[in-house]
């Protein structure tokens, strides 16, 4: 986990301070999903293009687990719902 260091001098103003980090982090975050889509996108094509299907599933239990041992259960949702934006529901 990454240290936060700030120079407000008030709570509403540290409030603020740091709610205009997480609207940037947001923006990053979303930015990096958008790229994730782009290059899920191209290996489907691939595969789909050599006859192979959309969904390849050994790969999604491998991103399971990477988000699942980064950030427990919640980081399977989350890694559900990224690779859902990715490929579509199955
Ligand atoms: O790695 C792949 O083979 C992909 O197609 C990418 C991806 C992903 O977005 O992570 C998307 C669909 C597959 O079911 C598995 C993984």
């Amino acid at each position: 986990m990454s240290t936060v260091t700030t120079t407000a001098a008030t709570p509403e103003q540290l409030i603020a301070d740091c709610r205009e980090r997480i609207d940037a982090l947001d923006d990053r975050i979303i930015g990096l999903i958008q790229e994730r889509m782009a290059v899920s996108a191209v290996i489907q094509e691939a595969r789909i293009g050599a006859g192979g299907r959309r969904v390849h599933l050994s790969r999604e239990m491998e991103v399971l687990s990477h988000f699942s041992d980064a950030l427990g259960k919640p980081g399977t949702a989350l890694a559900m719902t990224l690779l859902e934006l990715c490929r579509g529901r199955v």
